[in-house]
């Protein structure tokens, strides 16, 4: 059986006193969740601060982004082992802001893929088609090779300790939401291709959808049968709506 996972990435935004009251909105409300598991990902400054409010809470914290590197000069980065240091479970890696703005291709995306997990980071890793890639039908294609650089560099055993978000690149933070069965298509293409290596890996791995996630198209995205969770971007910086989605998480699968 797979929990499923609610994971809010902050992105580029917070403050000292933002972030206090998004935690504190979010602890105080988390009471009734049991089923699902609750994460945030907060930008690197604030780790500190998350860690401190949240150890000892089931909520989880993780980053945005990781160095490929695992230390040394390589300015403005940051690696694995420190993501460890300030008590991180996951890390996002392949964000397709990642992709898009900061040239991260496939296979630097799974070299992160591998060094989060080599330092006992839980990546979760993203994946999913351009608007253009889409009206080209080329959307199996390009997830095939985002899962296919994984394998390669690391086996499909990665996927035994890696999360998958779908995140089609037209529907983040535009108010489109893919439809639950566009999404659960692609969930499922994406759960088969892992099949193709390893059946009992591909049944375990979870799978989160993300692109404009919200409280009220929630539980019919995750009452798909491939749709583990969610990675949520806009909706989790304000604590009412994160909280409806991890409600909407919390049922029984
Ligand atoms: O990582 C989260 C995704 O990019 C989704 O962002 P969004 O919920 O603002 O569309």
């Amino acid at each position: 059986m797979r929990q499923p996972l609610v994971a809010g990435n902050w992105k580029m935004n917070g403050t000292r006193t933002a972030v206090a009251d998004l935690i504190g909105g979010i602890k105080a409300g988390l009471g009734g969740v049991e089923s699902a598991e609750v994460a945030v990902c907060p930008p690197f400054p604030y780790l500190a601060m998350v860690e401190d409010a949240l150890q000892g809470t089931p909520i989880a914290w993780g980053a945005q982004n990781l160095c490929t590197e695992v230390s040394g000069a390589f300015t403005g980065e940051v690696s694995a082992a420190m993501l460890r240091d300030f008590g991180c479970r996951y890390v996002i890696v392949g964000h397709s802001e990642r992709r898009q703005y900061y040239g991260e291709d496939n296979q630097i995306v799974a070299r992160k893929e591998a060094v989060a997990r080599q330092h006992h980071l839980v990546p979760i890793l993203c994946v999913g088609e351009t608007l253009a890639q889409r009206e080209a039908g080329i959307t199996e294609e390009v997830v095939a090779d985002q899962l296919d650089a994984v394998i390669e560099l690391s086996g499909v055993a990665a996927f035994a300790s890696t999360v998958v978000a779908y995140e089609p690149v037209w529907a983040i933070g535009t108010g489109l939401t893919a439809t639950p069965d566009q999404a659960q298509a692609v969930h499922a293409f994406i759960r088969g291709r892992i099949a193709e290596k390893d059946a009992a890996i591909a049944a375990g791995v979870r799978i989160l959808y993300g692109g404009s996630m919200k409280p009220d198209n929630a539980a019919e995205l995750l009452a798909q049968v491939d749709i583990d969770g969610g990675l949520i971007g806009g909706a989790s910086l304000k604590a009412a709506d994160f909280l409806g989605i991890c409600a909407a998480a919390n049922v029984p699968r």
